[in-house]
């Protein structure tokens, strides 16, 4: 089994970038799939729930095309699939099997759909049952009421309204929704039960808008789907960030300090989970809504409020509100969620069993949690994910207890963020920070203290050395700021096995040599290749931490650094280093020349306009003039432990 060992975390701050919403992603593709005309959806998520629904069209012989970057184009097929028989492989993906088996028992085809193990387990018998009302022709080839299923032609008709039942999952209501539009008749759909989870239906209905169909309805008891309407394509649509995925980062900021904050998602969102963020705010957050940001902090006091809150409205988020209530000062109650149980796995169950593992006291009932948070939590606890993506996301959050957390099948988060560990490292994982002058020895030990520390590494003056080189191979000036900064946003730059190569060019040595050095040194006073250079940089942040050396790692890349070192030395002893290297390598040397050099390019990268090398406030110096390298190490190994690293 795989397991993800996360080390203790201490704080969480940063910026992040959403994937594209699931229940977004998967509606656009449907609808573009119904529509006349074709559409280019923006920005769609890329995981594993969108990818069997893409599959799936493109069975049923709907033409999908990767435009690059997340865009996709898609051919509607104007309420006519084209392809009449097919096998159809939904994963555990609640979005795609049950809006699909609404549209394709009104297609007259033969097709049988089917899922992971799970999937087998959760409900669709409500669906059914409206479907069959109609006249549709619906088998369960397993067991009755689940998939897999067997659907034929069949003569649909709306005669009465369609009663369906809203109390087990909201999906049913949104995949008739979508669906009945095709039959051209007017479709009258009256609930029988309470509906569950309203705030996707009005995702349903937006995007249904969107796309040219109008629904009336009254309440949340009847909706009117008036005859004649048909899909037609808006042209280009864009999905915006996931707001249930939002939900880790914004608790890792009120837990862990923050600010945090998500990008692509905000006050104009159609995603009922923003509202996560009103329940952080119950528990003290501090909450900063733009129209498409949103951004946590934790309370003064650090610590956050006990809730007991409703939370039917955000079934998904509020798993991270159960998580987050092991920071609280209280019992928490999360109430009215008994969909959690029919969801990837019996949520409440798994999410019982998991906080205990971490010393909490936790209360179980059919349709709610209560969690009463331990004085600490308990360390190097193993969590189990139950093939549960949010059983994975939600739990990673407990390291900010700054305790060791295990968590077992990490890449369960397949299912709607792939890169969900790695986007979660860049607000939360250890840097640290180690900037100095030019032959100061920064390089060799921030290799050593990585090593011994196991952390990743980042010599971040080799991106400006592989920049140089690469505007020197492509015959850019190097005062050519524009043309300069275009080539370091796309440098095709990998570090494989202590080597750096450029496309598939080993540039190891190439990048070595004086002519590079003083041409790195150039390209790092310009302002818009350090810009073009900083998310690069800041994305080698990842678990269990990093260690990264440069001029300006404490002030601008790394501002939230646990350990900031300033490693130098003075200039006479630098430039005999240098020459000692030089003379070892049986290169010419000159001692003059090299101090000469080393004097203007502490001057070039201490004038600079932006980020000049100076020792930041919070780092701490360390003098290698009169210390060998193992010296030099441990006095960094020193200032790391004082930070509990
Ligand atoms: O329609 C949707 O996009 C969803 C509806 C919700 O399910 P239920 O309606 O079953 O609660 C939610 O949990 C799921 O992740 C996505
Ligand atoms: C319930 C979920 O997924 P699905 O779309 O498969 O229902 C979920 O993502 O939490």
């Amino acid at each position: 089994m795989d397991s993800l060992h996360l080390p203790p975390l201490r704080e969480a701050s940063g910026n992040v970038r959403l994937p594209g919403s699931k229940s977004i992603s998967n509606r656009m593709l449907l609808l573009a799939a119904l529509a006349e005309g074709s559409t280019e959806i923006r920005d769609l998520l890329d995981s594993d729930d969108t990818r069997v629904m893409l599959a799936a069209l493109g069975k049923v012989g709907v033409g999908v095309t990767a435009l690059g970057c997340n865009a996709w184009r898609v051919e509607g097929c104007d309420g006519v699939f084209p392809v009449k028989d097919a096998d159809l492989f939904m994963g555990n993906a609640g979005t795609a099997i049950r809006p699909l088996t609404a549209a394709l028992a009104l297609s007259g085809g033969h097709y049988r759909l089917s899922g992971v193990p799970r999937m087998h387990e959760r409900p669709i018998g409500d669906l059914v049952d409206g479907l069959r009302q109609i006249g549709a022709d619906i088998r369960y080839t397993g067991k009755p009421g689940f998939p897999p299923l067997a659907i034929h032609p069949a003569h649909v008709k709306l005669a009465t309204p369609i009663r369906l039942r809203g109390d087990v999952s909201s999906q049913f209501l949104t995949a008739l929704l979508m669906a009945l539009p095709l039959t051209g008749a007017e479709a009258v759909i009256e609930m029988t039960t309470e509906l569950i989870s309203k705030p996707y239906i009005e995702i349903t209905l937006n995007l249904m808008a969107r796309f040219g169909v109008k629904v009336q309805r009254e309440g949340w008891q009847r909706f009117t789907i008036p005859a004649a309407q048909r899909y037609r394509s808006p042209g280009v649509l864009h999905v915006e960030g996931d707001a249930s995925a939002a939900s880790y980062f914004l608790a890792a900021g009120a837990i862990g300090g923050g600010p945090v904050r998500v990008e692509g998602v905000g006050r104009d969102s159609i995603q009922g989970d923003v509202r996560f963020a009103d329940a952080l705010k119950a528990m003290g957050a501090h909450i900063a809504w733009g129209g498409q940001h949103i951004e946590a902090r934790a309370p003064e006091s650090g610590k956050l409020k006990a809730f007991d809150l409703d939370l039917n409205h955000i079934p998904d988020a509020a798993m991270t509100l159960a998580v987050a209530a092991l920071f609280a000062d209280g019992r928490c109650v999360l109430r009215n969620i008994a969909s959690w149980r029919v969801k990837e796995t019996d949520r409440i169950a798994a999410m019982a069993t998991e906080l205990r593992k971490l010393g909490a006291s936790v209360e179980e009932g059919t349709d709610y949690i209560a969690v009463s948070p331990a004085p600490t939590l308990v360390s190097n606890a193993a969590i189990d994910t139950y093939d549960d993506h949010r059983m994975a996301m939600c739990f990673a959050l407990a390291a900010l207890g700054g305790v060791p957390v295990t968590i077992n099948d990490p890449y369960c988060v397949n299912k709607t963020f792939p890169d969900y560990f790695d986007a979660l490292a860049e607000i939360t994982a250890p840097v640290i920070a180690i900037d100095g002058p030019s032959a100061s020895g920064k390089g060799t030990v921030a290799e050593r203290v990585a090593a011994a520390l196991g952390y990743h590494y980042l010599d971040s003056g080799s991106l400006y050395r592989l920049t140089a080189l690469a505007a020197v191979r492509a015959g850019v000036a190097l005062d050519d700021e524009v043309g300069v900064a275009e080539l370091a946003a796309g440098l095709p730059a990998s570090f494989v096995g202590g080597r750096i190569l450029l496309s598939d060019d080993d540039v190891t040595d190439a990048i070595r040599t004086e002519e590079i050095s003083a041409g790195a040194s150039k390209v790092a006073a310009l302002p818009t290749v350090r810009a073009a250079l900083l998310a690069r940089q800041r994305a080698y942040r990842r678990f269990p931490g990093l260690v990264a050396d440069g001029r300006d790692m404490a002030s601008v890349v790394f501002p939230d650094a646990a350990a900031k070192v300033f490693l130098t030395a003075s200039a006479e002893a630098r430039a005999e280093r240098r020459y000692k290297q030089l003379i070892a390598k049986g290169m010419p040397a000159n001692m003059h020349a090299l101090l000469q050099d080393l004097q203007e390019r502490d001057a070039r990268d201490a004038q600079r306009s932006v980020a000049p090398l100076k020792q930041c406030d919070d780092a701490v110096l360390v003098d290698t003039t009169p210390l060998g390298i193992d010296e030099a190490v441990a006095a960094v190994m020193a200032i790391v432990k004082r930070q509990s690293l």
